[in-house]
């Protein structure tokens, strides 16, 4: 049975954030995901994600100014200090939350730079996190995303992201799969992910057109939970999702794989 993780960056907007958690817990989510925790302290999101029953599944590095338009650093030649601190703030926040898992949002491409140094420059940065990240016991991610919502971010395909997992050779690197990224960006889904399923260590799911919850698009998302099943997938499935219906209104699609 799929178990479902409530990414708190798009479900439950009209709370405020610490307050996304009981209603997360409430709708029968067992785990939280987001962009960041580093607004608030670790001691009060790690008390609030126990006093809840949740466990924490994943959430982003430091990914730069966010509400001014940036995508993440870590392919930015002039932010590597930056994205250093990055992973070590991360890491403490990790370690409170006793979340297995941290995404690298890679980054946007600035005008006229040159692709092969942001490649080189992201793969020191995985492999300098790669270590870290091993030897706190957490898994580092990269995740691609889609060019029609981000135009112009450096990672947008798993063909990348597997040619980047390569090049940085470590055993702690994986794909943070999306498959609302991936319908729009190349489609076979299922496909993709068997192949790829030993490098993939979590997945997100809205559909397509709209990034809405599941059953409001093209995606078949019933098969597609299956198959996870199928496949012996038995992490978190974040849902990423804008609810149309509103969060909890819109939750009819998650019923079957209620207790
Ligand atoms: O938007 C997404 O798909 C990501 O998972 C994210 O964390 C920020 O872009
Ligand atoms: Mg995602």
């Amino acid at each position: 049975m799929p178990k479902f993780s409530a990414n708190l960056s798009f479900l439950y907007q009209d709370l405020a954030f610490l307050d996304r958690f009981a209603a997360a817990a409430n709708d029968g989510f067992g785990a939280l995901e987001y962009l960041g925790p580093y607004a608030e302290s670790k001691e009060k999101v790690a008390d609030t994600l126990q006093a809840n029953g949740l466990k924490q599944a994943l959430f982003n590095v430091p990914s730069g100014d966010w509400a001014n338009g940036e995508r993440g650093i870590a392919c930015l030649p002039d932010r590597i200090e930056e994205f250093r601190r990055g992973i070590s703030l991360a890491l403490d926040y990790a370690k409170a939350l006793a979340c297995p898992q941290v995404n690298v949002i890679s980054g946007l491409v600035p005008k006229g730079a040159d692709l092969e140094t942001l490649e080189k420059v992201l793969v020191e940065n995985l492999k300098y996190a790669a270590e870290r990240t091993a030897d706190a016991g957490v898994k580092l991610l990269i995740e691609p995303i889609n060019l029609r919502d981000i135009p112009g971010f450096f990672l947008s395909t798993t063909d990348h992201a597997e040619r980047i997992l390569d090049k940085v050779g470590s055993d702690n690197l994986y794909i943070q799969y999306d498959f609302y990224h991936m319908q729009i960006m190349q489609g076979d889904l299922i496909p993709t992910f068997m192949r790829l399923k030993d490098r993939i260590a979590h997945v997100q799911i809205a559909d397509n057109p709209g990034r809405n919850e599941p059953g409001t698009g093209e995606i078949n998302y019933g098969f597609i939970l299956s198959e996870l099943d199928r496949l012996g997938y038995d992490g978190w499935v974040g849902c990423e999702y804008k609810p149309k219906a509103g969060t909890s209104d819109g939750l009819g699609w998650m019923k079957p794989y209620r207790k």
